[in-house]
């Protein structure tokens, strides 16, 4: 077996933990710590991507592009990316974090849109970044399907393909499943981004590197979405117990984690009963925060919201519709 590739998230995807409000400082010091472990890839861009910082999805404290300059600063051998939604950010806000330095990113969209990906994979290729498609929700769309639009992104010039576990719903067998069936017929890379709602991303991701992924998602101390992602200094030292190569340094990643707890991580990022029932549910990671606003806002149970949520469908970009069903639940006393 040849050697994971592995992107921390903590710096994207904790960000939706912290209220993206990251500073420089934080960001300067993890990509340092993690750099010097060994981590080839560390992404650094709002929860939501690139323009994600908005009043529908929280304000950053920093503007984005700061943030991936004082990453690319001390990044050392270590790639930058930037996550990307068609939708939410732009190209021209693609531009200008390369221009910032970032040289990798990762084009996300709803499993069954990879369409809406076309423009900006190729401007991506088009600069010379590396270029990643991201297919999200990929648990809501059967493995033919996800196969199909995995294509798509590939055809746009995608150097890989991830299959993205968003809610943190899939069991072992859906991560296999889909995954094997890209290995078959994809010849880039294929990629896996976990959730740990239902206490699987470690099992999942060594699922998903059984199948024939060899990029996977860590994030330190778990720092992500809902229960958070593939815990990375957890998943190295498993890996390395397996004779699998990541050339990262476990202990340099356990320190990187311990000053995280300490100094970072606003509650201890556990299986939540919110979490657990958004992977129960199927619904979105992010939709946690904007559940229990909507929860206290209209007296409705938030893990009832999260699997209306589930039953309704609703994606990744329909954050307001959450609002809007807690609503129609609290007048309708719609229960579940
Ligand atoms: C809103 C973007 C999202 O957080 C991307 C991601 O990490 C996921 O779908 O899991
Ligand atoms: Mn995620």
């Amino acid at each position: 077996m040849g050697k994971i590739l592995l992107t921390e998230v903590a710096l994207r995807d904790g960000s939706h933990v912290v209220g993206h409000q990251f500073t420089k400082e934080q960001v300067r010091y993890v990509v340092e710590q993690a750099s010097k472990a060994g981590v080839p890839y560390i992404e650094v861009t709002h929860g939501d991507g690139l323009g994600g910082s908005s009043l529908q999805y929280g304000l950053s404290k920093e503007y984005d592009i700061d943030l991936v300059k004082a990453a690319v600063e001390v990044a050392g051998d270590s790639i930058i990316s930037v996550l990307l939604l068609p939708g939410i950010g732009t190209i021209e806000d693609l531009k200008e974090a390369y221009q910032a330095g970032a040289r990798m990113v990762r084009v996300a969209t709803h499993v069954t849109e990879a369409d809406v990906s076309k423009q900006h994979i190729e401007t991506a290729k088009s600069m010379g970044m590396e270029t990643i498609g991201f297919l999200m929700m990929s648990h809501s769309a059967p493995p033919e399907v996800v196969l199909e639009q995995a294509k798509l992104m590939e055809s746009y010039g995608a150097d890989a393909v991830y299959v993205t576990d968003s809610a943190g719903a899939m069991l072992l067998g859906d991560v296999q499943a889909r995954i094997s069936l890209l290995k078959e017929h994809l010849s880039v890379d294929i990629g896996f981004h976990a959730h740990n709602n239902l206490s699987l991303a470690v099992a999942n991701s060594l699922a998903a590197i059984e199948a024939g992924a060899n990029r996977i998602d860590g994030s330190v101390c778990c720092l992500g979405a809902g229960a958070g992602n593939t815990q990375t200094e957890v998943l190295v030292g498993v890996l390395d117990r397996m004779g699998i190569d990541t050339n990262i340094d476990l202990y340099r990643m356990l320190d990187l984690a311990d000053y995280v707890r300490a100094n970072i991580l606003p509650a201890p990022q556990d299986i939540t009963s919110g979490s657990f029932i958004m992977g129960y549910a199927g619904v979105y990671s992010s939709f946690l925060r904007h559940a229990v606003i909507a929860s206290e806002k209209f007296g409705v149970d938030s893990r009832d919201i999260l699997i209306e949520l589930g039953k309704r469908n609703v994606v990744g970009g329909q954050e307001d519709t959450i609002i809007e069903t807690a609503q129609q639940m609290a007048e309708k006393k719609v229960s579940v």
